[in-house]
């Protein structure tokens, strides 16, 4: 049998790159036939880990542009923790274009690379990408567009990892699904992060009759993500993003000024950690009072590549199928923003379906 793989190519080369990356390496030798600690499939759709590789990079930061991948990924501000050595990949990263990818609070740490702008869809097709994974930073909402026409142009499907609404809007849909390429997204929702977390205590409180009243969500963390988010207006699609995919699992409506879900803070010397405080403030049986607090401190990156990893792979499957436009089931699952919202249980369900070939 010919040789699957699955070929990525990434715009940003930051942390959850650098993650997903080690991760490839990391998992390598992943045994099938065992329940493997940090992934939720070892095999997805006939495609191990291993099947996937690394085509075509690109980056606007001087340090990264023109490095090999694996050097790249190590290289300032990124700042995630080493679990992989990643042997040369024999990608060179390419100069993507700027246009506002460079927050006012990046700019500051961070130099633009000279090298002059790439041909991205052209790059693209030359290194035979089956899909293109947007891993650009919060409020790139010029530059994230520019890449899903890369794709488009150059016949790739598209992942997009943020919050620039894109699978979720139908006029982009409509233009994958004509050129039968998948999309799923948008903004990614981390294995057990903030988000999940948040929406199955929502669910809870909801299918077992106790009423939401009020709740927060507090995030704060130290890479390179919250910093650019300290710049609060490049948050605002964020902000509906995380704030949806909490509210959407309520059969009431909560008053805007009783749900409260966002990034807060940037803390340096948290480096890629992120904690994240959530409160639940409900009417339980007899009307009286009920309270749920919690906290979760997570390494961000890796959180959110052990999504990205089976992401990637949903997409190649509809890709082998000449499925193109959003995946419904996939991107309900392993995002904040999808075309359409289910249960977590539900959207597992959906996916499952879809990698067997039933959806
Ligand atoms: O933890 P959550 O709420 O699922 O969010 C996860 C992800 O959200 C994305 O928007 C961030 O850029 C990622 O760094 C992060 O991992």
């Amino acid at each position: 049998m010919a040789e699957r793989k699955v070929r990525v190519a990434i715009a940003g080369v930051g942390n959850c790159a650098s993650a997903l990356i080690q991760g490839v390496t990391f998992y390598r030798d992943a045994d099938e036939s065992a329940a493997v600690p940090g992934l939720m499939h070892v095999a997805l759709g006939g495609y191990h880990v291993r099947d996937i590789e690394f085509v075509a990079a690109f980056d606007v930061v001087a340090g990264k542009v023109g490095k090999d991948l694996a050097e790249a990924i190590a290289a300032a501000p990124n700042n995630t923790c080493r679990f992989a050595a990643v042997p040369a990949t024999g990608v060179e990263v390419r100069r993507g274009p700027t246009l506002d990818g460079l927050g006012r609070y990046l700019k500051n740490v961070v130099t633009e690379a000279p090298e002059a702008v790439d041909d991205v869809a052209r790059s693209l097709r030359d290194a035979g990408a089956d899909v293109l994974v947007c891993y650009l930073p919060v409020g790139s909402q010029e530059a994230a567009s520019w890449y899903a026409e890369q794709a488009l142009k150059a016949g790739c499907g598209f992942v997009n990892c943020m919050p620039v609404f894109i699978a979720s809007r139908a006029e982009w849909r409509r233009r994958f699904e004509e050129r039968r390429l998948p999309i799923v997204g948008d903004d990614i929702k981390s294995q057990v992060g903030a988000t999940i977390v948040h929406r199955m205590l929502a669910n809870l409180f909801r299918e077992r009759g106790v009423r939401l009243d009020r709740t927060y969500q507090l995030n704060f963390g130290g890479n390179t993500d919250f910093l650019n988010m300290l710049e609060r207006d490049r948050l605002e699609s964020k902000k509906i993003s995380k704030t949806q995919a909490v509210t959407s699992q309520l059969d009431h409506d909560l008053p805007a000024g009783d749900v409260h879900v966002g990034p807060s803070d940037y803390v340096p010397w948290l480096t890629d950690r992120k904690f994240c405080h959530i409160r639940l403030e409900g009417t339980a049986f007899g009307e009286v009072p009920l309270t749920c607090e919690l906290k979760l401190e997570v390494w961000d990156s890796p959180n959110s590549a052990g999504v990205v990893i089976d992401a990637v792979r949903c997409a190649k499957l509809a890709l082998d199928r000449g499925i193109g436009g959003a995946l419904y089931g996939p991107s309900s699952y392993f995002m904040k923003s999808p075309p359409q919202q289910f249960t977590d249980a539900e959207a597992r369900r959906r996916t499952e379906a879809f990698i067997r070939g039933e959806a």
